[in-house]
């Protein structure tokens, strides 16, 4: 178990009332602005004490208001990493780091500074001042002064939103290789569903205060309800792939999964690597038969697992590729054009440009 909540708090008009476990290496807070995120995230940390309920984390009991117990937030040993990085202006960036160190006893420290430094690649930065330092760079030693005091959890509330796009994708592997590479859970607060395709091992979906949807983001992606209208669009599957092979002549990577083999654009991810790749469902073609002479490259075959509709113009269809579930949305005029059914054996098209290298990421190794 990495954290439980089972709370209910007000705060004026806003009731909050959340309960999830997530037992999840990087658990994603998603949710529109005003959801609860950040209150949810001050409960864990101990900045916001609950009128009700329960909140452990890592095997320990952080707050039972029916048996009493609410541990201070200095006696949690939790990291914090804010939008903005809080980083001393005065200090340079080893005693930056340092400092993180000073709060934790000597018998606790589980992380050291050469090792945090060459995570997050840091170490040309280390006699430099935050004035001197770009926002990626301030937000990576902020990240790192909070591994230093060794937490036993480490939370992070929207840490790319003062980024930009260039300054994100920047950061963005520093954070999967904290995901993989330390023993510290992750909890993270976005609004953003390419942050929480790429980094998150497991979503907890809030709206108005309430839990709407908790599991691993796989499952959590492929509920197109969950998402706004504006972000729709941006929903689908997330498959975990490995490289088998690089095609210099056409500039290629060939991926594999239960799913069968895709080409994206090439990678400099060595052969064997884990890759995650995101297909929206808007981009998914259905073809009842193989297709040919078609410019797409990539056609996995599957069955229809299940169709859901209403009476609007879209379909949401599942397709099993041996196991490996792919969400495809369609007109419903085309399901019907189709015939098509829970049961019927189909392929799913995906253009090569779907698997973009902004869509492609090293993945979450199994827990
Ligand atoms: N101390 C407080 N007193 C009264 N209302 C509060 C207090 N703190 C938060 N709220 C309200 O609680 C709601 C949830 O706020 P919260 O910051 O948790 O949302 P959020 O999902 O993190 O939003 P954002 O993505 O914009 O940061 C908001 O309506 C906010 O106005």
């Amino acid at each position: 178990m990495t954290v439980a909540v089972d709370i209910k708090n007000r705060l004026g008009d806003f009731s909050l009332e959340a309960r999830f476990e997530s037992a999840g290496r990087l658990t994603a807070l998603f949710g529109p602005s005003g959801s609860g995120k950040t209150s949810l995230v001050n409960l864990i940390g101990g900045l916001l004490r609950p009128d009700q309920g329960r909140i452990a984390a890592e095997g320990r009991v952080f707050v039972d208001t029916q048996a009493g117990v609410f541990v201070p937030k200095h006696k949690r040993r939790i990291g914090y990493v804010f939008q903005e990085p809080r980083l001393f202006p005065h200090l340079n960036v080893r005693s930056n780091l340092s400092y993180g160190r000073w709060f934790t006893p000597k018998g606790e420290r589980h992380d050291d500074m050469g090792r945090v430094v060459e995570l997050l690649g840091i170490g040309h930065l280390l006699d430099r001042r935050p004035s001197h330092l770009s926002g990626g760079e301030k937000q990576r030693v902020a990240i790192g002064r909070a591994l230093l005091a060794s937490p036993r959890l480490l939370l992070m509330d929207e840490p790319l939103a003062a980024l930009d796009d260039a300054r994100k994708a920047e950061i963005m592997p520093y954070i999967e290789r904290l995901r993989d590479e330390t023993k510290t859970p992750i909890v993270y607060v976005t609004h953003s569903i390419a942050e929480v395709a790429r980094l998150a091992s497991d979503v907890v979906v809030m709206a108005g205060g309430k839990v709407a949807a908790h599991g691993p983001t796989a499952e959590i992606m492929q509920r197109l309800d969950l998402l706004s209208e504006e972000e729709i669009g941006e929903g689908g599957s997330v498959v975990d792939m490995t490289v088998s092979a690089h095609d210099e002549s056409f500039g290629m990577s060939v991926l594999h999964s239960a799913a069968g083999e895709v080409r994206v654009s090439g990678l400099g991810t060595p052969v064997g690597a884990s890759v995650r790749v995101r297909i929206r469902a808007r981009d998914v073609i259905i073809a009842t038969e193989r297709p040919r002479g078609l410019s797409a490259l990539n056609i996995l075959s599957g069955k229809i697992a299940s169709i859901s509709s209403g009476n609007g113009t879209l379909a949401d269809v599942l397709i099993d590729c041996s196991g490996q579930i792919i969400l495809a949305r369609i007109t419903r005029q085309s399901c019907h054009a189709l015939a098509l059914e829970p049961g019927k054996p189909v392929f799913a098209v995906v253009k090569t440009v779907s698997f973009d290298r902004a869509n492609t990421m090293s993945g979450v190794k199994p827990g």
